[in-house]
């Protein structure tokens, strides 16, 4: 488990990370996402020991980070993969951090093993291929076996066969019981790796909550409904004070209207009123927002204009009952 408490970072005029709290869960991915020169990389060098921070505290299982006897036995990070001597070979690279940190030599040949290496270990680290340089990186990363993992952007420059390797990979790791705790700017990559999400703008939290959570609550939920009697369908949903809408979606001169419901609608609930009336239905599809759609929406203007509010926008969008709408517009400034 690793803890932030009101951590802050100051370069000069700078503040880089802002009273930022957050907690990232042992035996789970936890996504850290936010736009660029958000922090992200900044908070993971203070989780690192490598930054000292200006205010607040980071703990890793209650302790920081340089109390840690063996460091590499508990915590293991990937934050440049191109991080090694480039006429080092992966294994000597391995070999040199193993003996550095007193972890056993067999411990190499392990790594080499989970990361699929082992047939290239001895070629030079600057011939590798982006995607083998981050394998590299997280070998090194697991070489303590550590319970704790972080990740900055692993899947930058990757191929889809990389992205989906890294992926499955912290799946796994997540399973055997590690905390994971990974930043990228590939959303939909995000939506798909992590099962949780921290999300931070201009160094302060946005969100801490699950993925579908986060999508549903700044993006919210709606319902597509075709239909030979959308007219009359409209107007009993309505009756109900549902917002609704008829859009064309036809292509190739078909008719391709469809009745889009908004607000947190089920399907259920639609599809028992057309009943009720006779109504005839061809299609009654829930529409989920995007990861993509929810992040710009809550770090756009409430991140550009409203960023002394974002404390109580975050104490809210975790408050049941409230539209991630309102948190995401902020409050209304008088003009
Ligand atoms: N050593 C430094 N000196 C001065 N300013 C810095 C330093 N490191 C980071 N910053 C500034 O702090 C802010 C946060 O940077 P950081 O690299 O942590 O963001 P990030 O979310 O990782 O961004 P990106 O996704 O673009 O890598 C930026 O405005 C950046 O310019």
């Amino acid at each position: 488990m690793i803890e932030a408490t009101g951590l802050t970072k100051r370069y000069g005029e700078t503040v880089a990370v802002d009273n930022l709290s957050f907690s990232v869960k042992t035996g789970k991915v936890t996504g850290f996402l936010g736009p660029n020169g958000a922090g992200k990389s900044t908070t993971m060098r203070m989780i690192l020991g490598l930054d000292t921070p200006s205010g607040g505290d980071v703990r890793i299982d209650g302790q920081h980070y340089r109390d840690l006897k063996r460091p590499l036995t508990k915590v293991g990070a990937l934050l440049d993969a191109k991080w090694v001597h480039p006429n080092r070979s992966a294994r000597a690279h391995l070999n040199w951090m193993a003996a550095s940190n007193k972890l056993p030599k067999k411990r190499v040949d392990e790594v080499l093993d989970m990361v699929g290496l082992r047939s290239v270990a001895g070629k030079r680290a600057g011939a590798y291929s982006l995607g083998m340089s981050q394998r590299l990186g997280i070998a090194g990363a697991l070489l303590g076996d550590p319970e704790v993992l972080l990740f900055d952007e692993p899947v930058n420059g990757l191929d889809p066969e990389g992205i989906v390797w890294i992926r499955t990979f912290m799946h796994k790791l997540a399973d055997e019981g590690r905390t994971v705790f990974v930043s990228s700017h590939l959303l939909s990559e995000m939506a798909l790796t992590a099962e949780e999400l921290v999300v931070i703008g201009r160094g302060k939290l946005i969100a801490q909550c699950t993925t579908q959570e986060f999508v549903d609550r700044a993006s919210g939920t709606t319902v597509l409904v075709r239909s030979p009697q959308l007219d009359a369908l409209q107007s009993v949903l309505q009756r109900q004070n549902l917002v609704t809408r008829i859009e064309d979606q036809g292509k190739d001169g078909m008719d391709g209207k469809a009745l889009i419901v908004e607000g947190d609608v089920t399907t259920d609930l639609i599809g028992e009123a057309a009943a009720a009336q006779n109504i005839v239905l061809h299609e009654l599809t829930l529409k989920r927002g995007s990861l993509e759609a929810a992040f710009m929406q809550m770090t756009g203007d409430s991140v550009e204009y409203h960023g002394t509010d974002e404390i109580a926008a975050v104490t809210a969008v975790n408050a049941p009952g409230v539209s991630a709408t309102e948190v995401a517009a902020g409050p209304q400034e008088d003009n």
